[in-house]
């Protein structure tokens, strides 16, 4: 039975579609989450990028979005994150009209806290599987740049070529949604450093590893891999040899790259190399799973003004519900074979149904790559970020694949009547045995 406050609720839950209530029925959910009255406190959030900190600051942005100082509330903990009234008419105010928008971002805190999971350092080689449209790239990229403690503003050509030695690689299987992360990697140049590049591909098989050259200089071009890849795919093939063909065609396989959907110069080359030493480091892997986006208050509220038949059709047919856990599945395991070992990875999902969270969670562990101790549940390192936004732990599910309570306490569940934020769920991975790529 899906949990509500009281019996008053029951004439709005009666008024929601039947898809949608027989969704949050049969993946007892919370359905305060759904109804009006219990998200009344939820606000809108702004992010500022670090290198505008210090300019645009809540006097600046109040006097922009035409509102009271007081009501732009700067989020605990969170550097450069602002919360508004929900009602706030952002896209009217002067701070879009004017075009000074590209100072900010519209991006929920749970999407913040979810970058924070990563613990990112300045070095970090970091995946985001499932990128677009891109909110959590674009953190990622600022907060690598700001971690390298990078200038903020580069004005010469010597400084343009100021390598940032972290990166981020996003990857999605739209093109139309990486055409618009691609956009607001241009339009927002969130970190002034060119360390963000774009793969449209299927996350499920996605198997480039992290850039070999990072800047001008190739800054890793002594290393061995490096080395050894060179000699390997300069080697003369001997035209004696009986398997002539087989060689050159897997001499040419080495050497050919993937394309990128979008690179800055300094990593537009990357000759792609298939390396245990190359898997993305600490690693850095973000999930961010697609899901039935049940959570998103924004998506929510969309179809609640448009109409809910589209929402139905496209996110809660039953084809789709059937085989959702199922590419989320895949993509963990993908994100988990090119991380290395000792990484980190950070599953998400803007849903709250514990099919598509504890269920894939206890899979993995259990049954999954993660099985037999190759992987463990991890508490954030840096609580603070966590506390400014109240969240639940994870649910122990009574099904064949159980999480412990031990297990649980280390997942977050943000939802929204109780958080005032959209929904999140978000589980950390420790990758804790050597583990290699399969061989190409
Ligand atoms: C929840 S959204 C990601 C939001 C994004 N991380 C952000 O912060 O803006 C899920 C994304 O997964 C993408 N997607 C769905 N199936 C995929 C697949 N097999 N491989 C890669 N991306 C996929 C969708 O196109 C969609 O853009």
């Amino acid at each position: 039975m899906a949990t509500r406050a009281d019996s008053a609720d029951d004439a709005s839950l009666a008024a929601l579609p039947a898809p949608l209530r027989a969704f949050i029925e049969d993946n007892d959910l919370d359905a305060r989450n759904f109804l009006a009255q219990h998200l009344q406190h939820v606000e809108r959030f702004l992010r500022v990028p670090t290198r505008w900190q210090s300019t645009v600051t809540r006097q600046v942005l109040a006097a922009q979005l035409g509102v009271a100082k007081t009501d732009v509330r700067p989020v605990a903990n969170l550097a450069g994150f602002y919360a508004l009234p929900r009602a706030t008419r952002v896209a009217q105010s002067s701070l879009y009209q004017e075009g000074k928008a590209s100072s900010v971002f519209g991006m929920d805190v749970t999407s913040a806290i979810a970058v924070h999971a990563l613990d990112l350092v300045a070095t970090d080689q970091v995946l985001d599987l499932c990128c677009a449209p891109g909110a959590k790239l674009c953190l990622i990229a600022d907060r690598l740049a700001a971690a390298a403690g990078t200038p903020a503003e580069q004005t010469n050509a010597e400084e343009k070529e100021t390598v940032c030695p972290g990166t981020v690689t996003g990857v999605d299987v739209s093109a139309q949604r990486a055409a618009t992360c691609r956009a607001l990697l241009r339009k927002y140049p969130v970190s002034g450093l060119p360390n963000a590049r774009l793969f449209v591909a299927d996350g499920r098989t996605f198997d480039v590893c992290a850039p070999v050259r990072v800047g001008p200089r190739w800054t890793r071009s002594n290393s061995p891999v490096l080395l050894q890849w060179h000699q390997e795919t300069t080697t003369k093939v001997s035209p004696a040899s009986a398997d002539t063909t087989d060689e050159r065609r897997a001499q040419r396989k080495k050497r050919t790259a993937s394309a990128p959907f979008y690179a800055p110069k300094t990593m537009r080359h990357d000759p792609q190399i298939k390396h245990s030493a190359l898997l993305y480091d600490k690693a850095s892997v973000l999930v961010d799973a697609e899901c039935t986006h049940d959570e998103s208050l924004a998506h929510v509220q969309k179809h609640e003004a448009k109409g809910w038949s589209e929402l139905e059709e496209a996110f809660l047919a039953p084809d789709r519900l059937r085989d959702i856990d199922q590419l989320q599945r895949q993509l963990l395991e993908n994100g988990w074979n090119l991380l290395r070992p000792g990484g980190l990875l950070v599953y998400a999902t803007c849903s709250l149904s514990t099919r598509q969270n504890e269920q894939v969670i206890a899979w993995f562990l259990r049954q999954g790559p993660g099985a037999q101790g190759r992987a463990r549940l991890v508490p954030a390192e840096n609580p603070t970020a966590y506390q400014s936004v109240p969240a639940h732990n994870g649910r122990s599910q009574a099904t064949t694949l159980t999480l412990t309570d031990a297990e649980c306490a280390h997942l977050l569940r943000f939802e929204p009547w109780h958080s005032g934020t959209s929904g999140l769920f978000i589980a950390r991975l420790r990758k804790t045995v050597p583990d290699m790529l399969p061989a190409p």
